[in-house]
């Protein structure tokens, strides 16, 4: 796979500068470079469900082997027929032979590995096909420099035919290759853009720019890397500036500001792309342009993979349902990319060259990069009026406290309930079913009241009187088929009239609030436990609490089944769910303590109680407002009471 892609992004630029070669001006230069992109994309967008009929009705082996020896003849024979139809209807062959290759190895796929390491592979195989796109883009510039100094112009073409050629012989060794299940049937992008999966309103118009915005570059890189002085291999750098870019950005986006909201650095992300592309189109310099361009692919990356996982959580984590959101983006972004690459380069040709001014001369390749970014960003500012999930919620402060790790909570939602805070403790007690939480929630307070502190120990669900309706809506048995969603969102409601009515009013008063069970609960029981993304479940708790953190949390870590078989009281609706469940929901709190080691105690939970509450107790004495040493303790027997600080 990783062979047959290199070749495939190798004789993209290879094919599009070998026919650029032959033309006698720069517009037409450009023209035929766009040409060829076009006819390499074009398959894809029209001839895909068309391929896959032909995958699936093939031996696998023989089409994968016939497929790469094909594209090996067709490329090498590209400099030696030296005429221009030919390298363009070469473009196209190349480009509609890797379909049925794709189709079949993707089906080969589950096949050969087992159902758990499937979605690993399933990433390896993507990695195989899309991230040898920048390897080829680094090679095809080293290639292009030794081509111009070793006077071997069709270096880059050989390369690429060897490569396919190694893909072709590889496939032929290998050992084992199953039959694959049928390749499922494609369908066809350009219906997709009206019908299909449902996605997110903003989604689409993000996607288009940021594809306009990369393709664009693509499209005209070739005239535009000659109007700054640079040859093939300055085409070359442009497009290792996009591709690595890209690549870096696919893999940050759903990395990167973990309390932003996705839709938001979205519609963001799109707008740097256009205002960076702004640079790129007025850039004079090579090495300018081509580092810029490695941002616009950054942003790009980050919008593309953000995107992505919107659509994918739209469609409510059923599998078929993502895939077929996905699919929806794709098709955006392919027929978005096709209508560039084949409306660009004339555009640039017929736009020519402008004087700006006496000294700035703007080429025609540039005036339309300018004109796609304005254009792109448009779609941006469009993208974030229908995407923005935190209206009225200024957007620099939200975005400096995402920097800060932080969920922004506006003065006046959180005036009234974050400023008074720090004056009493907060001490949440956490873990899995029977795990001794309410023990030692309760020995902690007995402890502590002992020692003169007002405390106030409380719990979830179910500490107050709308609480307790919800928690017997969420542990009825007799509930079933409540969504995971619905789940959240009700536990979630429970903690904010917790918070609202029980804790912040004792926080304020200065008291110490021990609590059976807070936020993490839900991240570990609705997040890992039900599979539901845990930074969403952190974001929606986040504003339930307007942004309340305990002082301190204690995990009691004990295997799901010691705590389960402690429990004396028939199973309620969460205690039966199967065992599996409450093994995530464990590893679950483990992750969170270990993410953040300040704020956690994990005690190993089948210690014996007294020898439990002793090390909690330790731990406590630590964080009260007026610590005192442990030695005290026992020398006088009282601690201070704190009613003032
Ligand atoms: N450290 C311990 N070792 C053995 N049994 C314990 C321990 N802590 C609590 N238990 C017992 O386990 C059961 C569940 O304890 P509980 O505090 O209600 O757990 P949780 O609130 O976490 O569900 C109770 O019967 C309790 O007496
Ligand atoms: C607070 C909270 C509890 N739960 C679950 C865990 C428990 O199984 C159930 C009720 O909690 P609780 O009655 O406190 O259980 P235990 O006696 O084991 O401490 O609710 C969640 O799934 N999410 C949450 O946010």
């Amino acid at each position: 796979m990783s062979l047959s892609g290199l070749g495939h992004w190798l004789s993209v630029p290879a094919l599009a500068a070998a026919a650029a070669g032959a033309g006698d001006d720069p517009a037409a230069r450009v023209r035929l470079a766009g040409a060829v992109l076009v006819l390499m994309v074009l398959p894809a967008v029209f001839l895909a469900p068309l391929a896959g009929l032909a995958a699936a009705r093939l031996d696998g082996r023989l089409l994968l082997t016939a497929a790469d020896a094909l594209r090996f003849a067709l490329v090498l024979l590209v400099p030696l027929v030296d005429l221009t139809p030919w390298t363009l209807a070469a473009a196209f062959l190349v480009a509609l032979l890797a379909l049925p290759w794709s189709a079949v190895a993707d089906a080969a796929v589950p096949e050969l590995v087992d159902e758990e390491r499937l979605p690993r592979a399933r990433r390896a195989a993507l990695r195989a096909v899309y991230g040898t796109a920048p390897v080829a883009a680094v090679l095809y510039a080293v290639l292009a420099v030794i081509a111009r100094t070793a006077d071997l112009a069709d270096l880059p073409l050989f390369a690429a035919a060897a490569v396919f050629l190694g893909a072709a012989v590889s496939v032929v060794l290998l050992r084992e290759l199953p039959a694959g299940t049928a390749p499922r049937a494609a369908q066809w992008p350009p219906l997709l853009l009206f019908r299909g999966a449902p996605v997110p309103g903003g989604l689409f118009p993000a996607v288009a720019a940021a594809v306009l915005a990369c393709a664009a570059i693509a499209a005209v890189a070739v005239g535009h890397a000659r109007e700054m002085g640079g040859g093939d291999a300055g085409f070359g750098a442009i497009l290792v500036g996009l591709t690595v870019g890209l690549a870096f950005g696919i893999f940050l986006g759903p990395r990167v500001l973990g309390p932003f909201s996705r839709r938001r650095l979205l519609a963001l992300a799109v707008v740097a792309a256009a205002l960076l592309l702004v640079v790129v189109a007025l850039a004079r310099d090579l090495v300018v342009a081509a580092f810029v361009t490695s941002f616009v692919g950054v942003a790009a990356g980050m919008a593309w993979s953000t995107a992505a996982g919107l659509a994918g959580a739209a469609a409510d984590a059923a599998q078929d349902a993502a895939a077929a959101a996905s699919a929806r983006l794709r098709a955006v972004a392919l027929v978005t990319g096709l209508v560039a690459v084949a409306a660009l380069p004339p555009a640039a040709g017929a736009l020519g060259d402008h004087e700006l001014g006496s000294a700035y001369e703007l080429a025609g390749t540039g005036a339309v990069l300018l004109i796609v970014a304005v254009l792109a960003l448009a779609a941006g500012l469009v993208a974030f009026r229908r995407l923005d999930d935190r209206r009225g919620i200024p957007l620099l402060p939200d975005l400096r406290a995402a920097l800060r790790g932080e969920v922004y909570t506006p003065p006046e939602q959180g005036a009234a309930e974050a400023a008074p805070r720090n004056r009493g403790v907060f001490i949440a007690f956490e873990g899995g079913e029977g795990a001794g939480k309410t023990t030692q929630a309760r020995l902690a307070a007995i402890w502590l009241r002992d020692h003169g502190y007002d405390v106030v120990t409380t719990h979830e669900p179910g500490a107050t009187k709308i609480g307790m309706r919800l928690r017997a809506m969420l542990l009825d048995k007799q509930n079933t088929g409540l969504s995971a969603r619905a789940e959240t969102l009700l536990y979630a409601a429970d903690r904010a009239d917790h918070v609202a009515n029980v804790i912040r009013p004792a926080l304020e008063r200065g008291a110490i609030v021990v609590s059976d069970r807070y936020v993490d609960s839900s991240l570990a029981y609705q997040g890992y436990g039900r599979g539901q993304p845990v930074d969403e479940i952190a974001r929606i708790n986040a504003w339930a609490t307007g942004g309340l953190v305990p002082d301190l949390t204690v995990l009691l870590e004990v295997p799901a089944e010691t705590g389960l078989g402690r429990l004396a009281s028939p199973a309620d609706r969460m205690e039966s769910e199967p065992r599996d469940f409450h093994e995530r929901v464990r590893e679950g709190f483990r992750e969170l303590a270990d993410a953040d080691p300040d704020r956690y105690l994990v005690v190993d939970a089948s210690l014996p109680q007294q020898e439990i509450s002793r090390i909690v107790q330790d731990r406590i004495r630590e964080i009260l407002p007026d610590p005192v040493p442990a030695g005290t303790e026992d020398v006088t027997s009282t601690f201070p009471a704190i009613t003032d600080v």
